[in-house]
Parts: C-alpha cells; structure tokens; sequence
C-alpha cells in the first residue's frame, strides 16, 4: 500500500468497472495530476480489475513508451518536494496495477477517425477526460456525439469530464454549454474545479451543518462581513500565453472564489443528495448582485521580491506583452440578495506574487452589543473572527478575547483552532481522487451544473466588460497588493487581514 490513501474508510465500495478516456495523454495534467490520482485511487483498493486507461494524443506514443515516461514521472516526485504530488516512496503494487493497465491511440481531437477508431475500440462503462486546452472542448464532445460515443446503452455509463476553463464570459459560457448539451444529457458531464477536490473545502460544509453551535449566528444579524482570500506567491510561471488572456479575475473568481463563497454562504440543503446541494450552490450564485467596477480593483505586479530574490514584473515574465493590461490581482466586493445575507459584504480577493501564500475564509462577526469592558480595554478589542483556512496549512482559527493573567480586567486576544494534520493522515494527495471516484460513482455533487457556471459568469460579466480597456493598479510583488484594494475596504471602515501573519 502507499503512504498515500485516500478513501480510507472501510466501507467505500470501489468504483466499477470502466475505461478512463484521457484526450491529452501526453499533456501535464495527466502526468502531473491524474496520474497521482490513479495511483492514489488504487493503492486505497478503489479501482476495480476491470479499470482500464486508454489515453488519446496527436504524439507518437506507444503503450510501453508512455507506461515508461509515466513510471519515470512518478518516480521524480519523490525527489522533488515541490512537487504538487511529493512521496517518499512510489509503491510497485498500486502503480503497478495501473500502469499494467495503460494504453494509448494516436490521433487528433479535430479528425473524425480519432473518434471512429474510438468506437471501433470501446465497449462498457467509460469516462472521456477532457485533459485539453478549452478551445478542444467543444469539438471534443460533438466528436464523441456524432460517432455514438455517448450513447449509454445497455445499462453502460458513458460520462464526460471537462476541465477548466469553462468559457471565458457569459456568451461563451452559454455558448459551450449549447454545444455540449446537443450531444447528451447534463447528468453525463462532470466540470471540474479542482478546489472542490480539496478535502478542506469539501470540510466547510461538514463544519457548518455538523455543528449545532455555528448555525444559529451563520447570518446577518451576527456576522459584520466575510473575507475570502487566494494569495499565491508564484508568479505565472510558464502560463504566460495561457494568462494573458485570461487575467486573475476570469482564473481564479467565478470559478474557485465562487465555490468557496458557495461552501461558505449557501443555505443548508436537506439531504447531502447531489442535486439537493448544487441546487443550493446555484440560487447563492443567483443571489450575487452583479459586480461592478466600483466595487472591484485590478492589479498588475511590477518587480520585488519573492523568498529573499528578485523577480521581473509580470510583463517581463515569458510569453507576456512589454505594454501588457492584464491583471495578475483581483478584489472584489460582493453583495449576496437573499434574506441571511443582505447587508453583509462579502470581500473576494486572490492575486499571483503577493506576500505570502493563503487559501481560506475569514469569517468576521459583530462585537458585543454593549461594552461592558470599557475599562478593561474593550472598547477596542478586536471582534471575533473564524478562519477556515485550505492552503497551505489546512485547519481552523478563530480569534476571542480573553482575560490576561493578573489581578485587573485586562482583555486580551487570543486564537483556539485546530490543524488537520494534528488529527488526520497527512497522505500526499492532489484532489483529484475524490473527483475521478466521484464521477466513476456517478456522484455529481462536487462538479459543476450548467446553470451554476452561467450564474457565476452572469455575476462578473459587467465587470469583464469594463475592465476590457480600463488601467490596471500597480503593486510590487511580495506585497500585498495594490493600495487601491486596502482602499476598497477602507471606505467601509474595513482592513484585509495580513497575509504574513496567523
Ligand atoms: N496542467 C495543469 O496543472 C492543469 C491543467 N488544467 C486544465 O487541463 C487541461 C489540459 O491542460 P494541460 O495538461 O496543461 O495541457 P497540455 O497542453 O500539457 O496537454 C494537452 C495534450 O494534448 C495534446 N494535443 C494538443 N492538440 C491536440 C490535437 N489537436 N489532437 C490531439 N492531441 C493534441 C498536446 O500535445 P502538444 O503538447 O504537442 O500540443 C498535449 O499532449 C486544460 O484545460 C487546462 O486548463 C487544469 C488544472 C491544472
Ligand atoms: O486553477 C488555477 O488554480 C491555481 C491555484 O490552485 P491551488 O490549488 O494551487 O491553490 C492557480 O495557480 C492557477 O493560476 C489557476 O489556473
């Protein structure tokens, strides 16, 4: 067995059979993600006998050849602690086990053989994994359609996964889930969004309606506002050609922001059945007043430092425009319209280089009603805030105020939390094995519906049109972002909590 296990519990039955139709077999995703995710899935027992990998490229690949580059990639994560997916050890029965069951096609995306020799070849339960740039999207799933691809015959399940990005605005967003939905059923796609692979994430629902205490005060009346922060301290890397289109906003807000926003604001559903939950997600989504530039700062980093070295400017990163527009910081102010949360600001904001590295929701409550310590100074203390925090240290943190030692009233703030690693396994693992089991289950809960994704766009898309031709704010990398965002707060009498602290 690995050190890596997911799924632990005794009683989670494995998935059935099926083939995993990887379009993009040679592509990073595979290699870096699914791949660990695989291996995680089978060293848990999850994967049945008859699991089997058929991936599919425009590279010459053959079986041993790609069953060899795989082999070679998973044995470098064991060397590489920054590896997404980092290991001591790679164990040779569970990796053996799917590589044994690797196999892979030449062809192209936009052939019409690539798919009729598909068909030529699969039989019995499959799910197509869209691990291909968005623009193969479409095409993609009208190949499989017209070749019968999707057609569930016989009791056999035939599922698409789609990876992000899903559209690039509301008119494209609509537009891709028209050509998708002319193929086969909503039920048969699955689009990701890998930060509800999270198991943390996945944690805030457990920790919001598994605990009576928490409910009651999960609303206006209690709550001043809530902060939901995705800091990263890497620039965009090698992705330039890929961000400059793209910008923080479209890559991070309406997809990850909103799922944690869903997690974090969404009414309790009355069963944790899929549709019971995503029809939650989708009314919150339905409830955000659409954003405008008023309530929302861009920012684009210039040259600092990142660790102690120095770092370029965004427009001097590779594939990047010298007179570039594109932000590399978002923030944002939301509104939700619905009773439990009218009248309490939601701040989103999420950017590359910042200070420091932060995945997580700090939820800020009311002060007291009366300031009974005054004296003791309470008049200044500061309120409560719950922090549910995903990256990089998984836990809980939630500030009160105490009495310091000694003989006055003195008040003083203090933290009472917890970190996952304190009580769970700490397994290497990349989030995608609760979604590759999900979907092999048929459980749709963590992915993402139709109306959900055009809801979230619908909310940003004003926002998107302005910032088309509008400045983009400046701030050094290794900080914490532009001015302009403290500003936003500001003006509500506001901070963003510190990125380097806590
Ligand atoms: N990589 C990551 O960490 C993440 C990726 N994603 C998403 O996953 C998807 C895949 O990303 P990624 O793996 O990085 O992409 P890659 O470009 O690395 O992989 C795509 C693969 O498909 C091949 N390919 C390209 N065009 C064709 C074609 N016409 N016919 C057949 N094969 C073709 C590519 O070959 P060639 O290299 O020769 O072009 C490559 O091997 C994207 O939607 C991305 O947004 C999501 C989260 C993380
Ligand atoms: O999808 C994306 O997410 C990552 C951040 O994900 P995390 O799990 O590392 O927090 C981001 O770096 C990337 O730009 C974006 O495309």
């Amino acid at each position: 067995m690995p050190d890596a296990c997911v799924h632990d519990t005794p009683d989670t039955p494995q998935a059935p059979p099926c083939t995993l139709l990887i379009f993009g077999a040679g592509g990073d995703l595979t290699k870096r993600l699914l791949m660990p995710a695989l291996y995680n899935l089978a060293g848990g027992g999850l994967l049945a006998e008859g699991f089997s990998v058929l991936g599919v490229d425009h590279n010459p690949l053959t079986d041993e050849g790609w069953r060899d580059d795989l082999t070679g990639t998973m044995d470098s994560f064991t060397k590489d602690p920054s590896a997404e997916f980092h290991a001591e050890r790679i164990d040779p029965k569970p990796w053996g086990f799917i590589r044994d069951r690797l196999h892979v096609m030449q062809g192209d995306f936009a052939d019409e053989a690539t798919y009729r020799d598909l068909a030529d070849r699969l039989s019995g339960n499959v799910v197509f994994y869209l691990a291909v740039a968005a623009r193969f999207f479409g095409p993609v799933v009208e190949g499989l359609g017209k070749a019968g691809l999707l057609k569930q015959t016989d009791g056999a399940f035939r599922r698409v996964v789609i990876e992000k990005p899903f559209g690039s605005d509301l008119d494209s967003a609509k537009a891709l889930n028209k050509t998708i939905l002319a193929q086969a059923d909503e039920a048969q796609f699955y689009r990701i969004d890998h930060f509800l692979g999270k198991e943390t994430v996945q944690s805030i629902m457990a920790i919001r309606f598994a605990n009576g205490m928490l409910e009651p005060i999960w609303r206006r009346e209690y709550v001043d506002h809530i902060e939901i922060t995705a800091a990263e301290t890497i620039g965009v890397e090698e992705r330039g050609g890929f961000y400059e289109p793209t910008g923080a906003l479209r890559d991070m807000v309406p997809n990850h922001l909103f799922q944690l926003l869903c997690m974090v604001a969404m009414e309790p559903p009355n069963s944790f059945d899929a549709e019971a939950v995503r029809n939650e997600k989708a009314k919150l989504v339905q409830a955000i007043r659409p954003v405008t530039p008023e309530n929302a700062v861009r920012g684009q980093y210039s040259a600092g430092q990142e660790g102690g070295h120095a770092v370029p400017a965004y427009r001097d990163e590779p594939d990047v425009a010298k007179d570039s527009r594109t932000e590399t910081y978002a923030a944002l102010k939301l509104e939700i319209e619905n009773w439990r949360w009218a009248g309490v600001p939601f701040y989103l904001r999420t950017g590359k280089r910042m200070a420091g590295r932060r995945t997580e929701i700090a939820i800020h409550f009311k002060p007291p009603p009366f300031a009974l310590f005054r004296e003791a100074g309470g008049a200044d203390l500061a309120p409560n805030v719950m922090r549910l925090r995903i990256d990089p240290e998984p836990g809980s943190a939630t500030r009160i105020n105490v009495k310091r030692p000694g003989p006055q009233m003195h008040l003083a703030p203090v933290e009472t939390g917890f970190r996952y690693g304190d009580f769970f396994d700490p397994a290497p693992t990349v989030g995608y094995e609760t979604l590759l089991y999900d979907c092999m289950m048929g459980d749709p809960t963590l992915f993402q519906r139709a109306d959900s994704i055009e809801a979230s766009w619908a909310a940003v898309d004003p926002l998107l049109k302005a910032w088309k031709d509008a400045p983009v704010a400046s701030y050094v990398a290794g900080s914490p972002g532009p001015e302009e965002a403290d500003a936003l707060l500001a003006r509500d009498g506001r901070a963003w909590l510190p990125l380097d602290e806590g």
